[in-house]
């Protein structure tokens, strides 16, 4: 099976083309596609099929087999190839969550990500309480913003950007807590003297990467929340940056580069 590997800011993913033959996935075969030592490698993997709604469908699996509904990196880098595929200046893009457009700017990609949701119910968080001040009383840790992006993140505050130690230490803690019912993404922000956020991420089953798409989104939709930033956002992960704006409808825009990897093949055995 021919698969291609892309690169959003060093987030990096195995994509399939599954529009023209039966392909079937299943958790125990995403996760061995991932493993940086045993199968191809990546942080996520993406399977692209025939939509009737868009484009194309993307389905997204993360490097330890769960299948999730949302990936910003991933999207662009999709983006890019359908873009190109048709000859056009934009695409839409179906994932388990929403339809995302994206559209070529200045030689960046920029995707409509669709709207944020803000509600404890539809990150989702085990009680209802206010997204804006979650406090999971650990290690005296800040009280931090909750938002869904089509998946669940968490993004505190800090006063400084936390170390790889720190984020392999707490990450696995945070992704995991009993608040979480579907577990979720942790980002770390630090608001730098440019204006611009530091964000350091422990991915929802990926763990520390290099960039989370999503992360950045919903880091801009809690720094408007908490007053720190305006609807506009520059976001800068260990990858490189994104500009993201949170419109007064909701709807998230993130802006920023692709890279291509190399193609390969691979033997799938079911
Ligand atoms: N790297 C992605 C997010 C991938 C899914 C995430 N780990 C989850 O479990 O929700 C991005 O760029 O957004």
């Amino acid at each position: 099976m021919p698969f291609r590997k892309m690169h959003g800011l060093g987030n990096d993913f195995v994509i399939f083309d599954a529009r023209s033959c039966e392909f079937s996935m299943s958790n125990c075969k995403a996760k061995s596609l991932c493993h940086r030592k045993r199968g191809i490698g990546c942080d996520q993997l993406i399977i692209l099929r025939q939509s009737k709604t868009a484009d194309v469908f993307m389905e997204i699996w993360n490097a330890d087999g769960t299948r999730v509904g949302a990936c910003g990196n991933a999207t662009r880098c999709i983006g890019h190839l359908i873009i190109e595929e048709k000859g056009q200046r934009r695409c839409t893009i179906e994932t388990d969550a929403d339809i995302l457009k994206a559209e070529k700017a200045n030689g960046l990609i920029k995707v409509t990500m669709g709207k944020a949701k803000i509600l404890a119910q539809d990150v989702p968080l085990a009680k209802e309480m206010n997204t804006l001040s979650v406090d999971l009383d650990l290690y005296g840790l800040p009280a931090a913003v909750c938002t869904s992006m089509g998946n669940p993140h968490v993004t505190f505050f800090m006063d400084s950007i936390p170390d790889d130690h720190f984020l392999e230490k707490m990450g696995p803690k945070i992704e995991t807590h009993s608040l979480f019912p579907e577990y979720v993404n942790v980002a770390f922000a630090f608001l730098q003297a440019d204006g611009s956020l530091r964000l350091r991420v422990w991915e929802r089953g990926a763990g520390v990467t290099e960039a989370c798409g999503t992360a950045a989104c919903a880091a801009g939709v809690a720094a408007y929340r908490r007053q720190i930033t305006s609807r506009r956002s520059v976001i800068e992960l260990d990858g490189g940056r994104l500009e993201i704006e949170y419109q007064s409808d909701g709807t998230v825009m993130m802006t920023g580069p692709i890279a291509y990897s190399f193609n390969g093949e691979v033997m799938i055995n079911d």
